[in-house]
């Protein structure tokens, strides 16, 4: 009888966790920007999480199909929600298709247990596998996403963990004793509703340190990033060039630069107007960046004029990539073409970055000078 109030109370506590968590993603969600998606998706699956826990541990003391079917859909239901959060989290929202599949095995789950006399054994190995497929599937999508964490690393081994319990109990299921049920003190049930317990607020928490994650890489990006293209900001650019001289010198590799700025670009602003303009600019970035590979970077340095840092590059490969860049002008038929002029210049023995990058200007300048749409060299001397 104890150990049945025990395992009772575990049931009950899962619930509790689970309230406490939606509690905590709630007041997240509030302070969170609305670029962040999925976490309403959140908040809900461990509140259903909590009904569905409250009617199971009222098992004996309300109908079955309470108790027993709609606790069930209401299990699934709450995974599901938690995996349809975790696409739109990564921006990958599920299809109408996989949305009206996951809600229709949800309600065929009610009318199985709604319908289903035969062994308890075998209702377990049922609602067994669609939980522990669900959890397994969302531990997949987990860990395949390219940019991985502690968070994703995290919350992806607490579903792996949750679903091979949910999997064992399921396979298992079968073979245990007609009299077993939910509270059954078996080795077997004590696990499961310990890893249930445990599982709901560890995948809670995990999606809570993965929604503080995501928001701190995007107060990076807002920071390092420029928000009309895409390139470093000035003061990224130069912590960046400032790490990469330091260890160009400390590797005894060569650091070049090249300073890009458009040409006659005042007019496109003029004949075509500024929304025009940004779209010249942005052109222009992203085909400079198909021409750099990492681990060169570019910068705004300012308005229409950009540095490009190219570490591990001497002098003959900056001049390569410069004409590179500028041969990629004016591609776009639909944008009015716009050239660029480029200086470049490859880091002397201890040359400060200032004065490597008014090198790179000095042979802008004199690209300008020579009528535009060209490349300068500025050797060393
Ligand atoms: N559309 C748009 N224009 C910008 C932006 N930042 C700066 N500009 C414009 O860029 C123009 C730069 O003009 P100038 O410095 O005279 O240079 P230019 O016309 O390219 O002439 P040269 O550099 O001598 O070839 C100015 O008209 C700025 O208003 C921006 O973010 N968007």
């Amino acid at each position: 009888m104890l150990d049945m109030l025990e395992l009772r109370t575990i049931s009950g506590v899962t619930g509790v966790m689970g309230c406490l968590m939606a509690l905590v993603m709630f007041f997240q969600r509030r302070s969170y920007p609305p670029s962040i998606h999925g976490l309403g998706h959140w908040t809900a699956a461990p509140l259903v999480a909590f009904a569905s826990a409250l009617l199971f541990t009222l098992r004996g003391m309300v109908p079955e199909l309470l108790s027993l079917g709609l606790a069930n859909a209401l299990m699934f239901a709450g995974a599901a929600l938690f995996l349809a959060g975790t696409y739109r989290f990564f921006e990958q929202p599920l299809s109408a298709r996989a949305q009206a599949l996951l809600w229709g095995i949800g309600l065929l789950i009610l009318l199985f247990m709604r319908f289903f006399t035969g062994p308890y054994g075998w209702r377990v190995l049922f609602m067994g596998l669609l939980l522990g497929g669900v959890g397994a599937w969302h531990a997949r999508i987990i860990s395949r996403q390219p940019m991985q964490s502690f968070a994703t690393r995290f919350t992806a081994i607490v579903l792996a963990l949750s679903s091979t319990i949910i999997l064992a109990r399921a396979f298992s299921a079968p073979f245990m004793s007609p009299q077993e049920g939910l509270f059954t003190p078996s080795p077997m049930q004590v696990v499961y509703l310990l890893g249930l317990a445990f599982g709901t607020l560890l995948t809670s928490i995990g999606t809570v340190l993965m929604a503080s994650e995501h928001l701190r890489q995007e107060l990076e990006r807002l920071v390092t990033r420029d928000s009309l293209t895409g390139a470093l900001t000035r003061r990224a650019l130069f912590t960046t060039g400032e790490a990469e001289l330091a260890r160009s010198r400390r590797q005894g590799r060569p650091l070049s630069v090249l300073m890009l700025d458009l040409d006659h670009f005042k007019q496109v602003n003029d004949q075509h107007g500024h929304v025009v303009g940004d779209r010249v600019l942005v052109d222009f970035v992203a085909r400079a960046h198909a021409v750099l590979r990492r681990p060169a970077v570019l910068g705004r340095y300012g308005g229409e004029e950009f540095v490009a840092l190219l570490p591990d590059t001497d002098a003959a490969q900056a001049l390569a990539v410069a004409e590179r860049i500028r041969a990629s002008t004016c591609a776009d038929p639909e944008l009015p073409c716009c050239h660029v002029s480029i200086g470049v210049a490859t880091a002397r023995s201890q040359e400060s970055l200032d004065a490597l990058i008014n090198r790179a200007d000095a042979g802008l300048y004199q690209a300008k000078a020579q009528g535009r749409n060209q490349v300068v060299q500025q050797l060393a001397t």
